[in-house]
């Protein structure tokens, strides 16, 4: 967040197992849809693209999947987040960026496309694209978790959300998402039995000691949010650092 720029986003997240949690009364009658819902999204979409993922590294079909099981402990959840329009408090210094340029910290997340623009992706050339809108489109990111456990054959996606173009600023933006996690005790080191990998090389981003737990990678990223000391990127424009366990992870602005 910027000076002078409101906090005018909402979330609501909902971990998978929607009773693990206690919910508002208005939420209550929803809890059969919302289960369902996170079903459909670890079942039906999650599981196929870790099917495909495994495969497309040349391993057995369920090497990921198995990473991602519903019944073990770990945090994949739906989340809500609604984005109020803004009037004067978004600062022009704000770069009128509402979510700065980031990888999410799990494997893959799940976007149901939704027609308030805003979400961009920085491509391979350094420029930041707008994600078209498609009617009943899924989005799919993968983040940190499968960066590592491919050894950087996959990417974590670098995303942000700007401002809507000006016919749509005055609209709310609703984004229903599932961001998925491997289970808590997956460490996150690659895949090395992969022979697709072991042809393309595979990056180290962490010694041997140091490789974390989905758990231990969720915690330390999301306990420095905006806590954590950011320095200035030295080859890279509007890019901030710190590092986790020897490891550096960039803020996009
Ligand atoms: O609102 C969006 O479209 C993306 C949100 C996002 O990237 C996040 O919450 O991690
Ligand atoms: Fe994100």
């Amino acid at each position: 967040m910027y000076p002078g720029v409101c906090d005018e986003i909402e979330n609501y997240a909902v971990h998978r197992n929607v009773t693990a949690q206690d919910h508002p009364a208005i939420l209550r009658p929803f809890l059969p849809e919302l289960a369902a819902f996170t079903r459909h999204n670890h079942d039906n979409v999650l599981q196929s693209v870790l099917r495909l993922l495994s495969l497309s590294l040349e391993l057995p079909e369920d090497t990921l999947t198995k990473l991602h099981d519903f019944e073990a402990a770990g945090q994949s959840a739906i989340s809500f987040i609604k984005y109020h329009p803004r009037g004067e408090c978004d600062a022009p210094e704000g770069n009128n960026v509402w979510l700065k340029g980031h990888t999410d910290i799990g494997t893959v997340t799940i976007l149901y496309s939704q027609p308030i623009g805003g979400l961009q992706i920085l491509s391979k050339d350094n420029k930041w694209r707008w994600i078209k809108h498609i009617d009943n489109a899924l989005v799919i990111n993968v983040g940190d978790g499968i960066e590592y456990l491919s050894g950087g054959y996959y990417p974590a996606t670098r995303h942000r959300v700007i401002q809507p173009p000006v016919d749509q600023r005055n609209i709310p933006r609703l984004g229903v998402f599932y961001f998925a996690m491997a289970n808590d005790s997956v460490r996150l080191s690659p895949l090395d039995h992969s022979p697709l990998l072991q042809k393309k090389g595979i990056k180290k981003y962490f010694e041997a000691n140091m490789v974390p737990t989905m758990e231990e990678w969720r915690r330390e990223r999301t306990s420095r949010y905006g806590r954590s000391e950011l320095k200035p990127s030295a080859t890279e424009e509007r890019v901030e650092e710190e590092r986790i366990r020897g490891t550096v992870i960039k803020h996009f602005n």
